[in-house]
């Protein structure tokens, strides 16, 4: 609770305040019935002359007034208790948005934005509940325990003592399903449900590979034994474990009547006042089962309790990602180069470095490509530069600083991006590419567009440039979602780019396409050239490049440009000499097609 009411600021101080008014609320709610008491007992000590019970008018209308001012209460306690409880899962999401948003980029890579939106949206609507309900009722009910055992010791110990028997045996019964092996058997039901809900999730998303393959839903044995395995563990749970206690206890609640009729029947021959005696065993014959009820309502507290720490857990953990360390003293770049030196690095648990010892440069204005087998630590490389993650030792420096020592927001001016995958939001592809530079004119976007090789694209969209993505219809291929990122990248005119796999998915045409984009990209708007960091597969697209490093399982092997490379007959000659077999293979199989 201390950790969940922190997120509730100034605020917290309601939720105690809420919790202070249910519980005189629920106190006030007694008021009524024992006004009735008081009647009852007036009418039976005069009866049958009615109108002698002259205090019955005044006991109505304290009875109303109590009735009234236990509702007020209550109504005042709970909007105390939503004032926090909604402060405080707002304050969840802002925190948490909030984090994220200096949280490195790399972060985003390994969790899934999914998952994230469920734990900043969905941890803090699950505490909502408790905070603004649970609680404040709880308070009422543990209130209305105590209240109760007071009046019932008050007005007749003797009854009040028989009507602890049910209680007593209702807690047992309680202690024994909850507690011991029937917790055991909570915990098992938690896990069980978690792997149903987990093998569910991966049964729905291995769909298409169930379609694909032509494999039978059999075929995802592990969620079919994961409902199996909660069926079994529910129904042992139910039948095996909690079926005789919880006869019992409903039994001895509903027949709590019973267990006061020994003590009439004890007491009843020397009671002189028998219409009291009487008034009492009606009272207690139906307020006795009120605090099992009670204790029920605070036994199940615990679940919502459970669930609300495990919602704070998760957020915890979502505020402890690691986050871009601002440099106290910022430094601004001198130049627009980029320089690698001396760089290792390891993901978070991996047991083998990406990159180690990494030293290559790219001076102002030139252009580097990265290439080398699957696995070598191009995109690694890549992605040191705009600090989506900290390099392990040696340094990154950009414009001879660096990177950890300019302010983030200067970095991000200097660096545009090119994703390897697909970014693009479902906005309008203007609002979209505008993502770059939200201050761009229309005109501006339209041209950057144009510039990335893009109007084929508008033109077959049905609302061109103001068509959302994702709507019906509008949806791109691989290498149309490059252009359009990289349309993204020129509208920012950053002095920097850092393209990433960006032809990938391209087929022949949109490659010529991408291509003529990319020399675009390559200079900026008054035509000068670009510093840029290039990642590609296709050995056609860096033959160009001023120099080729080649990286291979994070060390780089051999660098220079294209010619000084085939000619030193190392990993880059051998892999040209693949990737030239395999286009010969390729024109060759295309001629012998077009023979047939
Ligand atoms: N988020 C990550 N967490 C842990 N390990 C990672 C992560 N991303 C990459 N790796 C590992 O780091 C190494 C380098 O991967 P990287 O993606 O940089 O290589 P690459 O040369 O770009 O490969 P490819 O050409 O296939 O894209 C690989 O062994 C990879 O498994």
């Amino acid at each position: 609770m201390g950790r969940l009411l922190a997120f509730a600021g100034p605020r917290r101080a309601l939720t105690f305040l809420g919790c202070a008014l249910s519980a005189l609320s629920m106190l006030a709610g007694f008021g009524p019935y024992v006004c009735i008491w008081f009647a009852a007992r007036d009418l039976i000590a005069v009866a049958p002359d009615w109108t002698a019970a002259g205090s019955i008018a005044v006991y109505g209308w304290w009875a109303l007034g109590f009735a009234t001012g236990s509702i007020a209460l209550y109504f005042a306690g709970l909007m105390c208790t939503h004032l926090a409880a909604f402060r405080c899962a707002s304050n969840m999401r802002k925190r948490a948005i909030e984090h994220l948003m200096h949280t490195s980029l790399g972060y985003f890579d390994t969790h899934a934005s999914g998952a994230l939106r469920r734990v900043v949206d969905g941890c803090a609507a699950e505490t909502e509940g408790l905070l603004a309900h649970k609680l404040p009722d709880t308070a009422g009910s543990v209130a209305m325990i105590l209240g109760m055992l007071a009046l019932f010791f008050a007005f007749d110990w003797r009854l009040g003592a028989a009507c602890l028997v049910p209680v007593a045996v209702s807690l047992c019964c309680m202690v024994y399903m909850m507690g011991g092996r029937g917790m055991d058997f909570m915990t098992r039901y938690m896990e069980s449900l978690v792997k149903m809900n987990k093998t569910g999730t991966e049964y729905v998303r291995g769909i298409p590979v169930v379609k694909v393959f032509q494999q039978t839903v059999n075929s995802f044995r592990a969620f079919h034994d994961a409902i199996e395995e909660f069926t079994v563990l529910a129904q042992d749970y139910a039948v095996k474990w909690c079926q005789t206690p919880q006869a019992l206890s409903l039994t001895v609640i509903g027949a709590a009547a019973v267990f006061l009729v020994p003590v009439v029947v004890l007491v009843a021959p020397g009671e002189t006042d028998v219409a009291r005696l009487s008034t009492n065993f009606a009272f207690y014959a139906i307020f006795s089962a009120v605090i099992p009820t009670a204790m029920t309502r605070v036994m199940f507290m615990s679940e919502a309790f459970q669930s609300a720490a495990d919602a704070v857990s998760r957020v915890e953990g979502v505020l402890a990602a690691p986050v871009i360390a601002a440099p106290a003293a910022p430094k601004e770049p001198r130049d627009t180069s980029i320089c690698f030196d001396d760089v290792s690095f390891a993901y978070e648990g991996a047991e083998e470095a990406a990159l180690g010892h990494v030293s290559f440069t790219v001076p102002a204005g030139s252009t580097v490509a990265l290439v080398g087998p699957s696995g070598g630590g191009k995109t690694t490389a890549a992605s040191l530069v705009p600090r989506f993650w900290d390099v392990g030792s040696g340094r990154v420096l950009v414009g001879g600083v660096d990177v950890r020592d300019i302010d983030p927001a200067v970095l991000m001016d200097h660096v545009a991006f090119v994703f390897q995958t697909n970014r693009l939001f479902s906005q309008s592809i203007l609002e979209n590419v505008r993502a770059a530079r939200p201050q761009a004119t229309r005109e501006e976007v339209l041209a950057a567009l144009s510039a990335a090789q893009c109007d084929d694209i508008l033109a077959k969209l049905p609302d061109g440039v103001d068509t959302v993505y994702g709507a019906e219809g509008a949806h791109l291929s691989g290498g149309e979602a490059q252009r359009l990122m990289i349309a993204r990248a020129i509208l920012k005119d950053a002095p920097i780019v850092v393209l990433d796999e960006a032809t990938a998915f391209a087929d022949p045409e949109n490659e010529v396409k991408i291509q003529a984009a990319f020399k675009r990209l390559a200079r900026d708007c008054n035509g000068r050239p670009r510093t840029v960091l290039m990642v590609a597969h296709r050995l056609s697209t860096v033959r160009n490049a001023d120099k080729i490093v080649v990286l291979d399982r994070g060390h780089v092997v051999e660098s220079g440009t294209h010619d000084e490379l085939l000619a030193s007959d190392g990993l880059y000659a051998r892999m040209w000499a693949d990737y030239e077999q395999a286009v010969s293979w390729k024109i060759s199989s295309d001629a012998a097609g077009e023979v047939a």
